[in-house]
């Protein structure tokens, strides 16, 4: 029987307590048989002992049954026959102990208790720094999955880029062409690499010491840089060459792109060294079925014409 559902043939407990859960209300008989009990006492039971039909003697250990039941306090008086820590054992060791008074009164006990209200508040307040702790953690959290996500963007940017000039590297490159080819595949929309390398760069450093060397080389990149697209992808092929991929161009339009490449280098006012340095260029257009290899190849001939017939020149690939 469910005392909270369930009409009892008599009721011990005001209904308006029966689903009191800090303050616990037990009514037993002489032989501890509880008779009625609300929920807060119900909730000191397992599921087994939750209805009304158990001994409170045989799980009463402090005080004992038997220390209650002599009790030499007078019936029907209002003083508790019982006040204090009251201990009750559950099957599988399960104690369970409250602050209690018990009452008797016509031959039945009334057991008042409370849940510690000063442990509570001592529960509560470790809760409360528990979830301070926790929200704590949160946020150091938050901040470190930030910090992660800058390394990790900061490590992807090192994988793909060049230290020297700053543009991509060579394997960014391949991996950029082999897309922009798919999707030229894809929209038929033109392609266009230019292949560059600076003239006589052996003689700029011989003469003028490796430093001045790379100085050169991190001018022509920043050039590049500044002049491209946002979609245009510029790489560093190796020591001194660059690698321009120039999605939706065609051959007509890369070709004049690296003409005012070339005629910038060539103006550009060089301090460090202080000399004219000039750049050979190799363009050529995608052609749909070729491979990445098939196209590079054909814009290094072009380049090397370009060196062939007198460097600072910008010369097309042949199909
Ligand atoms: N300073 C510097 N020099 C480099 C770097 N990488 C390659 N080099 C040098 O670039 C030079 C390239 O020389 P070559 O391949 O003979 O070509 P070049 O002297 O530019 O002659 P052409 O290309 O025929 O005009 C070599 O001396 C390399 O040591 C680099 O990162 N920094």
């Amino acid at each position: 029987m469910n005392p909270l559902t369930d009409a009892p043939e008599k009721r011990y407990i005001p209904l308006s307590l029966l689903r009191f859960r800090t303050l616990l209300v037990g009514v037993f008989d002489q032989g501890g048989q509880v008779l009625e009990s609300n929920a807060g006492f119900q909730m000191l039971c397992t599921e087994e002992e939750s209805a009304n039909d158990w001994n409170c003697s045989e799980y009463l250990i402090n005080p004992s049954w038997d220390q209650l039941h002599l009790s030499t306090s007078s019936d029907d008086t209002d003083a508790p026959i019982y006040q204090g820590i009251l201990t009750l054992r559950f099957p599988e060791e399960n104690y369970q102990s409250v602050t209690a008074m018990i009452f008797r009164q016509e031959g039945l006990y009334y057991l008042v208790a409370e849940y510690n209200v000063e442990e509570l508040g001592l529960l509560n307040t470790s809760v409360t720094a528990l979830n301070d702790e926790l929200m704590r953690m949160q946020r150091e959290l938050v901040r470190t999955n930030h910090k992660l996500e800058e390394q990790r963007e900061l490590f992807r940017m090192a994988s793909i880029t060049d230290v020297l000039t700053g543009l991509y590297n060579r394997r960014f490159f391949i991996e950029s062409l082999t897309e922009e080819m798919e999707r030229s595949d894809r929209y038929g929309k033109s392609l266009s690499l230019i292949l560059c390398d600076v003239d006589h760069f052996k003689q700029v450093n011989d003469t003028y010491g490796h430093d001045q060397g790379d100085q050169v080389l991190r001018a022509f990149s920043q050039l590049i840089n500044e002049s491209l697209r946002s979609f245009d992808i510029a790489a560093r092929f190796g020591g001194e060459e660059f690698i321009l991929l120039l999605p939706e161009t065609t051959i007509e339009q890369a070709v004049m792109t690296a003409e005012r490449l070339r005629k910038q280098f060539k103006q550009q006012n060089m301090t460090t060294p202080p000399t004219t340095i000039t750049a050979s260029f190799g363009v050529a257009e995608y052609t749909k079925g070729e491979t990445e290899d098939e196209i590079i190849k054909r814009a290094d001939l072009a380049l090397y014409q370009a060196k062939k017939t007198g460097r600072n020149r910008v010369e097309k690939a042949t199909d």
